[in-house]
């Protein structure tokens, strides 16, 4: 067995004993010296031992307090109960909106008819009534109180209440008297009331609400069908994203779910999300860019309308890109009066948005970042998919349906497993 004299000299990179020992008041001198190195060493060695498992108890701790805090949101998300939020009586929603009058219809959506009402407080109120005729259900009435009731953001819509009484299923938001942005966006003649300023405003105002629900509330919130008639407007034309019928909530570190069944708005879901049914906060992210992307050409991207040599709107934004001709892309509506640096920057996010690949594409955090950030150097964006065009699918699907403002709009589909898609 080796000497402690002898594992010291080893530990400093001695030679192999063979080397003659010195001898005397040499040897013990130089015995010290090697001692104290070694227990330096040492010292060192647990002191990095000791930080290193501060350190990982520190992550655990934290890891295992948030998934405990997420995990008894989640709980408290179950039973639906009036203390979550306030249960309001039928009576009151026939008073507030005249027996649900034709005059107070505001729309109708996949959930049913939308009428304006009047509390008789004075406070205006916006009630969606579940039609029986409804694609989407009881499931989807449950998850809009469930979710919606925990989540507060100013770019959210705000949920005032519920009422489920006899056959009637009814959610009562708060009003917002300039109504959806499709509204404003694809309309000639209102168009032009959204100067360069109130666009990217509202660019901005929907990037931060989408934040929230991915990155900064408790619960890890997927929209999944974010798109120009969710985003409802203020008095002061500030967004709010609306519509939680079809948002899920990822539990744990989960980012990617495959449900194997298809919901969303045709035009601004992700390609993983059509074809495979795989959806993640990226297919979010896709949304977010397909709505930006209208947002600045005045168009909608409405992949159905398409005939054989036709391109969709995110095709011919890259075209304008590649080309250098982003002016040609912009809304006519705006005509010179925008700012160029800040208009594409939003196009420039845009596309990295709607990239094929979903790992390409940035988070809402990095799409905020690079939105407000004058200076920040941008990746090249990829082509994005070439196969947004639908050839054939039952009429029962057709996501149509006349809106009270004479126009057509894509409406929400909801588990539709068949789809197919052409690619070009
Ligand atoms: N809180 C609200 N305040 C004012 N108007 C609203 C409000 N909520 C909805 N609306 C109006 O009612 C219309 C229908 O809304 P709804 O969210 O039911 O359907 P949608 O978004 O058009 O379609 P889908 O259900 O497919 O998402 C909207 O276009 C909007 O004009």
């Amino acid at each position: 067995m080796a000497s402690p004299r002898a594992w010291h000299r080893r530990l400093m990179g001695a030679p192999a004993s063979s080397s003659p020992a010195p001898s005397g008041d040499g040897e013990a001198a130089a015995g010290r010296g090697s001692s104290q190195e070694a227990m330096k060493i040492m010292v060192s060695v647990l002191v990095v031992v000791i930080f290193c498992t501060l350190f990982y108890c520190i992550y655990c701790w934290r890891w295992r307090k948030r998934n405990a805090v997420r995990r008894s949101l989640l709980q408290s998300l179950r039973p639906m109960s009036s203390s979550d939020l306030p249960l309001m009586d039928l009576a009151s929603i026939h008073a507030a909106t005249d027996n649900f009058s034709k005059a107070n219809k505001l729309g109708e959506g996949g959930f049913g008819p939308v009428y304006r009402g009047v509390l008789t407080g004075g406070s205006e109120i916006a009630v969606k009534r579940l039609s029986a005729r409804s694609r989407q259900g009881a499931a989807e009435f449950r998850n809009e109180v469930e979710l919606i009731a925990k989540l507060q953001h100013r770019n959210l819509v705000r949920l005032l209440g519920w009422c489920a009484e006899r056959d009637e299923k009814l959610l009562v938001y708060e009003y917002l008297p300039n109504r959806s942005l499709d509204a404003f966006l694809f309309d000639a003649s209102k168009s032009a009331q959204l100067d360069w300023k109130t666009r990217h405003s509202i660019i901005l105002g929907i990037a931060r609400g989408l934040l929230y629900l991915h990155e900064d509330s408790l619960l890890k919130v997927v929209h999944r069908d974010l798109k120009a008639s969710n985003v409802l407007l203020d008095n002061k034309m500030r967004p709010k994203i609306s519509d939680f019928g079809m948002a899920k909530i990822f539990e744990d570190e989960c980012i990617e779910v495959n449900t194997g069944r298809v919901v969303g708005t045709y035009g601004y879901m992700a390609p993983e999300f059509v074809m495979e049914g795989v959806f993640s906060v990226k297919s979010d992210v896709f949304s977010f860019g397909v709505l930006l992307i209208e947002i600045l050409g005045g168009k909608r991207n409405g992949a159905l309308y398409l005939e054989e040599h036709e391109q969709t709107l995110i095709q011919d934004a890259w075209k304008s890109w590649t080309e250098e001709k982003a002016a040609e892309f912009m809304d006519p509506a705006l005509g010179r009066a925008y700012s160029k640096e800040e208009a594409w920057r939003c196009f420039h996010v845009g596309l990295l948005c709607v990239q094929d690949d979903p790992e390409l594409r940035p988070t809402m955090s990095s799409v905020l970042l690079m939105l407000i950030s004058d200076h920040m150097n941008l990746p090249a964006p990829a082509r994005p998919p070439m196969f947004t065009r639908l050839r054939t699918f039952p009429a029962a699907m057709i996501p149509f349906s006349t809106k009270t403002e004479s126009t057509f709009s894509p409406q929400s589909i909801n588990d539709v497993s068949i789809t197919v898609v052409e690619p070009r």
